[in-house]
């Protein structure tokens, strides 16, 4: 970090792996979530254009199924879209599909955030603070604090009450030092990696929280649409 007329600046390269690659089956619409409008545009416009907007420094990595590159192309001549992207054919996990994203990344000493391309309300400040923290401290992974009351289910049909002060609602980006999350990324997949920080944790490593923005929500089925256009109409990007 350097500090120019008193605004704190990192030279190290950033990059920004946006996950696209699953076929959206709670959504169930006829096309992938990702692809489906908002406002104006796609999803996943709104999602790369938040990173871009971000610091268009940041190498844009888009990793969707290779069946929908030309779909998507088509798509970005449609809407006139110009954020500059690598392509990358996506996995049949999100776990593979990451991994295909940083294969793509050759140097070892940068910064990379990795996106649900599905999160299109994540704000520039939670992007800005992940990556300076994850120089700082290897990880940063955006959370944020529940807001009702939380009980644990047993399988005989009991519930417990739990202390919600102890739990977090884990959002994207996560976002990592490149070498650390290279190496995360090398072991057989595990059933419990439903994001990068179990992945990242499983070599041993704590990961660092921030606070992630709570309308950050992950578009996952229909009535998420509806409260995606409501943002949008209330809230214009
Ligand atoms: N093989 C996969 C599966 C998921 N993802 C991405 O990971 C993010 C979070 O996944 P989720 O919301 O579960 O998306 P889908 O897998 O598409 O949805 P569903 O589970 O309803 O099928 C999404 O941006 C999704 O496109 C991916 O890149 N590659
Ligand atoms: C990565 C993630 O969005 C963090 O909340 C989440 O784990 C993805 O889960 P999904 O089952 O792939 O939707």
């Amino acid at each position: 970090m350097s500090a120019i007329f008193g605004i704190s600046q990192s030279f190290m390269k950033k990059y920004a792996i946006i996950v696209a690659g699953g076929s959206g089956t709670r959504m169930g619409s006829p096309i992938p979530k990702q692809y489906l409008e908002i406002g104006n545009k796609p999803i996943l416009m709104h999602s790369l254009e938040k990173f871009f907007k971000t610091d268009s420094s940041i190498r844009l990595i888009l990793v969707i199924p290779e069946v929908d590159f030309d779909f998507w192309r088509a798509l970005c001549e449609k809407f006139d879209f110009t954020v500059p992207h690598q392509l990358v054919k996506g996995g049949k996990s999100r776990f593979q599909s990451v991994r295909n994203g940083l294969a793509q990344i050759e140097k070892t000493d940068g910064l990379v955030a990795i996106h649900d391309g599905v999160r299109p309300f994540v704000k520039p400040e939670v992007i800005m603070e992940s990556f300076k923290t994850a120089e700082a401290e290897g990880s940063a992974i955006a959370v944020v604090a529940l807001k009702d009351s939380i009980r644990k289910l047993t399988d005989d049909g009991k519930s417990f009450f739990q202390e919600r002060q102890y739990f977090r609602l884990v959002q994207t980006p996560q976002t990592f030092q490149v070498q650390k999350i290279k190496k995360a990324f090398e072991v057989t997949e595990l059933h419990h990696f439903t994001d990068d920080a179990t992945v990242y944790e499983h070599q041993g490593w704590q990961v660092s929280l921030i606070a992630g923005n709570v309308e950050n929500i992950k578009i996952t089925t229909p009535e998420d649409m509806e409260y995606g256009n409501y943002l949008l109409g209330k809230n214009p990007m």
